[in-house]
């Protein structure tokens, strides 16, 4: 039993989404995966395992920002075996041709946080997504009719930052789709255990127009990309 996850082994499928919203988790649960059972609630951080077209999957909120998720991504990939990992998170457009509500397929992560420079010193980790999972979440997407876009993104440590005008615009001049702040710390952990990882984002607001979702936008895009995540996993 893992110290914050606290299941029984075998309780959490191998192929797990990951939200950083916990309510989100919940949601997800109840509205896709069938005999959805709750085997976590510690902290509030639900997980669920149910079944999707008849192959065991799970939902495990991740908490924001990276120290959350190195925690629930640790225990998932040391203590449960979880071979595929799917983010399912919201993200801010950095690019004015980002659309709300259009899906970014995040193909790597950059990061302001001090996280990597622990762990390899002078050495700047490149943290990447999995091939495999990103090339069928694009061409599932395009099947589908959704509009997705594939590129680097930027895990920030800050949600608030007084220097996000200035970054924005770097950031975005080198090719930077969006930011949030999980993924860098997801793609990292699972080239050190060896599992495929993926992180797609909504885009809930865009950083360089101001513009930003209502609450019913947000969930109807969101189950979207929930259903191509699941799809896919
Ligand atoms: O919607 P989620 O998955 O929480 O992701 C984004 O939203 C949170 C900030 O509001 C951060 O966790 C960021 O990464
Ligand atoms: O981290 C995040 C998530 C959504 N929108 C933002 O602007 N930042």
């Amino acid at each position: 039993m893992s110290i914050h996850i606290g299941a029984k082994p075998g309780e959490i499928a191998d192929r797990v989404l990951m939200p950083g919203d916990p309510l989100r988790a919940k949601h997800i649960a109840e509205t896709f995966l069938e005999g959805a059972v709750c085997y976590t609630q510690v902290r509030g951080m639900y997980g669920f395992i149910g079944t999707y077209k008849g192959k065991r999957v799970s939902v495990q909120g991740s908490g924001m920002g990276m120290p959350s998720m190195h925690i629930y991504a640790s225990e998932l990939m040391q203590e449960y075996g979880a071979k595929r990992i799917i983010r399912v998170g919201t993200c801010g457009g950095l690019r004015a041709e980002l659309k709300l509500k259009d899906v970014v397929i995040a193909s790597a992560a950059s990061t302001d946080s001090n996280i990597n420079k622990c762990r390899f010193g002078p050495i700047s980790f490149a943290p990447s997504a999995d091939f495999e999972l990103l090339l069928g979440a694009y061409q599932t997407a395009r099947e589908r009719g959704m509009r997705a876009t594939v590129g680097p993104i930027f895990t920030s440590d800050r949600f608030y930052s007084d220097d996000l005008p200035e970054k924005t615009k770097m950031l975005a001049d080198y090719g930077i789709l969006a930011v949030e702040m999980e993924t860098c710390e997801l793609y990292t952990l699972a080239a050190k255990h060896h599992i495929q990882a993926l992180t797609l984002l909504t885009v809930s607001d865009n950083v360089v127009t101001d513009e930003i979702t209502s609450p019913e936008e947000r969930q109807t895009s969101f189950n979207d990309m929930v259903e191509l995540a699941l799809e896919i996993v």
